[in-house]
C-alpha cells in the first residue's frame, strides 16, 4: 500500500532531513535527483539536442545544475540561467554549481533562446511566496513560448501541498519528482499543470520513508488498487447472490425515477448480488417498464422504508438521487441511518439538510451508521456552509476532512479532483478521472456503485474510493460521447482490467 502513499511538502523535508541525519550525504541525493532529471530529458528532447535550464536559488536549481551537467556530457547542446546571483548558491545548491563549467546566464534572459526542451528548476518544495517580478515574468515568458517544460518537483509556482498556482505557475509536459507525490501533484489545478508524473527513488531509505510517513499524520492516498485492492471483493467458490449482498436504492417519484434506476444498475453491475428499488407506488409502472433484473418494492413513506428494511438481507441502502427534498426525505434519511445499514447519501438527500449539518450528523452517529456522502461543489457547500474553495481559508482537503469529522461519514468531495475524506483523518485524491464524466446522471451512476460495493462488505473507505476509481477508469475507457448509462455496462470491461489477484 505504500506505493500509493502522499508525502506532505513537510513530510518530504523529514525524508531528506532523516536520510542525511542516517549518514547519506545531501549532495549525493542531489546527484541522483538531477541525474533522474536529465534521464527524463533525454527521453523529451532528441539527442544531441539543445535544452535550456532554468535554475532558482535554492535546491530545486541544484537539481538542474547536475541536469545541466550531465546533459551537457552526454551530448546536449546546454544553455544555463540562474535566477539570481551564483555567489549567494549555498549548501549543496553551491556544490552542484561547482560541479558545472559551462557559462550561466545571471537573471532571465529578454527572450528565451531556441531549445528543444525547457528544465524548469527554479523553485521545488520552498516556494514561500506569490511568485512576483523577474521570477514572474521569466515563468510567463516559458509558458508564452509553447516550449515543452521538464518540471523539477514541482511545476515552479505551484504549491506542493494544495495544487494551488502561487501568482503564476509553469505548464509542464512532465513532472519528475523525488521518493512519493505530494497532494499538489493530484489536486487540480496542480494535476493539470504537471503533466504526466514520474516519481523517482533518489536512495533516501525505507527509514527515513517511514520518519516522513509518520510525520504525514493521517495517511494520504493516491486513489487507485494500490490503496483498496486488498479491501475489494472476491468472489469465493461458496458465493451466490445471497453472500453478494442486497442494495436497496430509494426512487423519486413519476417522471423522476430514472436517477435510481441508473445508480442501481451501478450496483447491480459492480457486483452487488441483488439489487431493489423502493419505489412510490405511482412511479412503480414506471420503474417496472425499465427494470429487468432489479426489484421493485412499493415504499411512499418513511414507514413504509422501516417496514422494507425489516429484511436483514438488506445490507446497504442508497437515497438521494431524483429523491426531492425536504422533510419526507429528512425522516427517510432518519429510518435509513438508523437501520444499522450501510448508507450512501447523494444529492437530494444531502439538500434536505441544508445548512444544518449537525442534524445529519446527530442521524448518522445515533444510527451508528457506516455512512457514505457524496457531494459536489455546489451540494458540499449548501450543507456545510462555506466553499471548497477555501474561501474561509481552508483548503479542499482540511475542508473535506473537517466534513467527515463532523458527520462521522466518509466524505466523497467530487469534482475533477475528487477527494474522499475518512472521519479518521485519512484522505484518498484521485486523478483517475476524465471530463467526459461531467455529464447528467454520471453522479448517480457514482453513488450506485458505492452502495453495491458497501453491500459486498467493503469498508465505507475503501468503498467510496474504489467506486471513484472504477467510475473514472469507465470514462476514460470510453471518451468522447459518454452518457451515465453507459457507465454500468462498462463495468464489466473495468472489473476486468483490474489486476487479475483481485478478480
Ligand atoms: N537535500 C534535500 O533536501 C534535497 C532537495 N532536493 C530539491 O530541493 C528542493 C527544495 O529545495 P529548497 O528547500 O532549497 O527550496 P527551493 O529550491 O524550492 O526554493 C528555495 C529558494 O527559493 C526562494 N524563494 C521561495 N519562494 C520564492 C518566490 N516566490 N520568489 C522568489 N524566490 C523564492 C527562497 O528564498 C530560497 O532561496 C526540492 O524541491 C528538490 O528539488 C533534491 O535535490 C533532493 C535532496
Ligand atoms: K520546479
Amino acid at each position: 500500500m505504500s506505493e500509493a502513499r502522499l508525502l506532505t511538502v513537510e513530510a518530504m523535508r523529514t525524508v531528506d532531513a532523516t536520510a542525511i541525519a542516517g549518514g547519506t550525504p545531501g549532495l549525493r541525493l542531489m546527484e541522483r535527483a538531477g541525474g533522474a532529471v536529465a534521464e527524463r530529458a533525454r527521453a523529451l528532447a532528441p539527442a544531441g539536442g539543445r535544452v535550456l535550464v532554468l535554475c532558482g536559488p535554492g535546491n530545486n536549481g541544484g537539481d538542474g545544475f547536475v541536469a545541466a551537467r550531465l546533459l551537457a556530457e552526454t551530448g546536449y547542446a546546454v544553455d544555463l540561467v540562474l535566477l539570481g546571483e551564483r555567489p549567494a548558491l549555498k549548501g549543496d545548491a553551491a556544490g552542484a554549481a561547482a560541479a558545472w563549467t559551462g557559462p550561466v546566464t545571471e537573471g532571465p534572459p529578454e527572450s528565451l533562446p531556441p531549445c528543444d526542451l525547457v528544465i524548469d528548476a527554479l523553485f521545488g518544495a520552498g516556494l514561500a511566496r506569490d511568485l512576483d517580478g523577474e521570477a514572474r515574468a521569466l515563468v510567463e515568458r516559458v509558458n508564452a513560448s509553447g516550449l515543452p517544460v521538464l518540471a523539477v518537483d514541482v511545476p515552479s509556482g505551484l504549491d506542493g501541498d494544495t495544487g494551488t498556482v502561487r501568482g503564476v505557475a509553469v505548464r509542464a509536459r512532465e513532472t519528475v519528482t523525488f521518493v512519493a507525490l505530494k497532494p499538489g501533484h493530484l489536486l487540480q489545478p496542480g494535476r493539470a499543470l504537471c503533466g504526466d508524473l514520474h516519481v523517482v527513488d533518489i536512495g533516501t531509505g525505507a527509514q527515513a520513508l517511514s520518519a516522513g510517513l509518520a510525520a504525514c499524520g493521517p495517511a494520504l492516498y493516491r486513489n487507485g488498487p494500490a490503496f483498496w485492492g486488498a479491501a475489494f471483493p472476491r468472489l469465493a467458490g461458496e458465493s451466490h447472490k445471497y453472500t453478494r449482498g442486497h442494495a436497496l436504492v430509494l426512487s423519486g417519484p413519476a417522471y423522476r425515477t430514472g436517477a435510481a434506476r441508473m445508480a442501481a444498475r451501478g450496483a447491480l453491475r459492480v457486483g452487488a448480488g441483488l439489487v431493489t428499488v423502493a419505489s412510490p407506488k405511482d412511479a412503480l409502472a414506471e420503474n417496472a417498464a425499465h427494470l429487468t433484473a432489479i426489484m421493485l418494492h412499493a415504499c411512499d413513506s418513511a414507514d413504509d422504508l422501516d417496514d422494507i428494511l425489516t429484511d436483514e438481507r438488506l445490507n446497504a441502502v442508497l437515497l438521494g438521487p431524483g429523491l426531492g427534498t425536504g422533510e419526507p426525505t429528512r425522516e427517510r434519511v432518519m429510518v435509513a441511518a438508523s437501520a444499522g445499514r450501510a448508507l450512501v447519501l447523494d444529492a437530494d438527500a444531502l439538500t434536505s439538510f441544508r445548512g444544518q449539518p449537525e442534524v445529519l450528523a446527530g442521524h448518522i452517529r445515533d444510527g451508528e451508521a457506516r455512512a457514505v456522502l457524496t457531494p459536489h461543489a455546489g451540494e458540499f457547500a449548501r450543507l456545510f456552509g462555506g466553499t471548497p474553495a477555501a474561501e474561509d481559508g481552508l483548503t479542499k482537503l482540511e475542508q473535506a476532512r473537517r466534513a467527515a469529522a463532523l458527520t462521522g461519514a466518509v466524505v466523497v468531495l467530487k469534482g475533477a479532483d475528487t477527494v474522499i475524506a475518512d472521519p479518521d483523518g485519512r484522505i484518498a485524491i484521485n486523478d483517475h478521472a476524465t471530463p467526459y464524466l461531467g455529464t447528467a446522471g454520471a453522479g448517480d451512476v457514482l453513488a450506485g456503485l458505492i452502495a453495491g460495493l458497501l453491500a459486498q462488505g467493503m469498508a465505507p473507505f475503501e468503498a467510496a474510493a474504489a467506486a471513484v476509481w472504477l467510475h473514472g477508469d469507465a470514462g476514460l475507457r470510453h471518451g468522447p460521447g459518454l452518457i451515465a448509462e453507459d457507465i454500468p455496462e462498462l463495468m464489466p470491461r473495468v472489473l476486468a482490467g483490474l489486476p487479475s489477484r483481485l478478480r
